[in-house]
């Protein structure tokens, strides 16, 4: 039965099982495995569907840049809140992600992705987080929500003009249904995708098993929140006066009405509005958790980058991208934080869109192909000690200046579907991360081990896990 079923010119990997394949690789431990054992390229089957693992950035560089495997999987469309299923920029295809891609370049870009006025609104979303984490009074506290607000409200404001209050409810619900797809959808609700098999089981087992009816609810709350902030917009939409990116896109629909051609559609920009809140707001809290774990892990970086922000900030000032250059260790560590957190921890799917040669390999077409992120960042060719937290590595020798790597990070992916926000990700997490420093000693509370503190696994994505800290602010 054990009889190794795959074609001879796929690379190496363990023994195929017929019609089951293994679990799907979802976590670290299990990547490293295979690549320890198999080498850079692996390949690895979970019921019909062959993934090809790529652990080494060269390689995967090379992969990711390849017009071939430029495409989602199918199954992405299964989360489409598109009526069609076919717009949007995360899970989309073809002539339709290409469109959508642009547009939303375009207009991140547009509304200030690197400019000063975008850093004002992140600054002012600082500033609300200092002041909510001095309501802890020092006490020991869980990672705040405003984390996630203040994550939120970025994104937010670009596409929808809307800034919520940092205790505010409504983004408890949008965030119930983020953690909903989280919890409960990490491993189980993918299964039928890689065992149809388990589709002809009877409608009430498959809501026993899988939670099939809870994926379906969320979803469709999710279609309905995002249907109401376009409705909404469509309502009230000056064309003298595009808002945000909503408008920006009614604009351009409207000015296409009776183009047959045109790919402007209400369904997919429901779907872009969607993507850039799901892509774009938990994956920057995600990266404030990390933040505020390593400033409490590692208190000697937190007091030498202190250092360096009082000596070029006033404290009555926040820091901004100007003191980029004063400021190298701040960046380094952020820099470090997105290697060592490897918070993505296998990078967004993509699938070979016909049969590739690829390294002496014939990859066939549908068989996914995936980089693991985690391993490119954990790579002894291209990192020295590579479990070492160690900011250093991103600066120049006299430690004055920041100096980009030029191979071995993977942390947005790379190529054609490169993550979009990128840009506005890195100056969040500058920005947000130097504001916690000048205005706080973050550290575990007193007695507590925070070596200890277990790193877990939310559905794909690394995290600290939720141990309390405390946020005492400087004199
Ligand atoms: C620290 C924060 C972030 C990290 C680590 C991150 C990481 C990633 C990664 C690994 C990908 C997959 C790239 C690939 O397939 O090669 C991706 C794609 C994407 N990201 Fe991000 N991201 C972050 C923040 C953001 C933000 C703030 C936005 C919103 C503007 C965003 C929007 C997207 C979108 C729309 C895609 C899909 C691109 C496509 O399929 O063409 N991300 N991101």
């Amino acid at each position: 039965v054990l009889r190794d079923r795959r074609p001879r010119t796929l690379p190496p990997g363990p023994v195929e099982i017929p019609f089951f394949g293994r679990l799907p690789i979802l976590d670290e431990e299990s990547a490293e495995r295979l690549r320890k054992k198999y080498g850079d390229i692996v390949s690895y089957r979970t019921g019909p569907i062959r993934t090809v693992f790529l652990f080494d950035y060269d390689t995967a560089k090379e992969a990711m840049a390849k017009v071939e495997f430029s495409n989602r999987p199918d199954f992405f469309s299964s989360f489409s809140v598109d009526d069609q299923k076919i717009g949007g920029v995360l899970s989309s295809n073809g002539v339709h992600w290409q469109h959508d891609r642009r547009f939303v370049l375009r207009n991140l870009r547009n509304l200030g992705m690197g400019k000063s006025y975008l850093e004002e609104a992140i600054n002012t979303e600082a500033m609300a987080l200092v002041e909510d984490l001095k309501k802890s009074g020092g006490e020991a506290i869980n990672f705040p929500d405003s984390f996630r607000t203040v994550a939120l409200n970025i994104i937010w404001q670009m596409v929808a003009s809307t800034r919520y209050d940092l205790r505010s409810s409504e983004v408890e619900t949008i965030y119930r249904l983020t953690k909903g797809f989280q919890d409960d959808f990490s491993a189980i609700a993918f299964l039928p995708f890689f065992f149809p098999a388990l589709n002809r089981l009877p409608v009430p087992i498959r809501n026993l098993i899988l939670g099939e009816d809870k994926f379906g609810q969320l979803l469709e709350e999710m279609k309905k929140v995002i249907n109401d902030v376009v409705d909404k917009h469509l309502e009230d939409y000056d064309p003298d006066n595009p808002r945000d990116l909503i408008d920006e896109y009614i604009k351009d629909m409207k000015d296409s009405e009776g183009d047959n051609n045109s790919l402007f559609r209400k369904g997919a920009l429901n779907q872009i509005v969607n993507d850039l809140f799901f892509a774009g707001s938990d994956t920057v809290n995600q990266m404030l958790k990390w933040m505020a774990f390593l400033l409490a892990r590692y208190p000697e970086y937190a007091t030498r980058m202190q250092q360096q922000i009082d000596a070029v900030v006033p404290r009555d000032r926040m820091v901004s991208l100007d003191d980029k250059p004063n400021l190298p260790l701040v960046e380094a560590f952020t820099v470090e934080a997105l290697r060592y957190s490897s918070m993505v921890i296998l990078n967004v799917e993509r699938t070979a869109t016909r049969d590739t040669n690829f390294k002496g390999y014939l990859i066939p077409k549908g068989t996914t192909v995936q980089v693991c992120n985690y391993s490119v960042h954990y790579d002894p060719r291209y990192w020295d000690d590579p479990h070492k937290f160690y900011p250093e590595r991103f600066l120049d020798e006299s430690e004055t200046k920041y100096t980009a790597p030029k191979k071995g990070l993977f942390a947005f992916g790379s190529g054609r579907r490169q993550c979009v926000g990128e840009l506005l990700a890195r100056m969040e997490l500058f920005l947000f991360t130097a504001a916690l420093i000048q205005h706080f000693d973050v550290r575990p509370p007193h007695g507590v081990d925070i070596t200890k503190t277990a790193i877990v696994n939310l559905g794909g994505i690394r995290a600290p896990a939720d141990d309390k800290l405390i946020y005492q602010p400087r004199n």
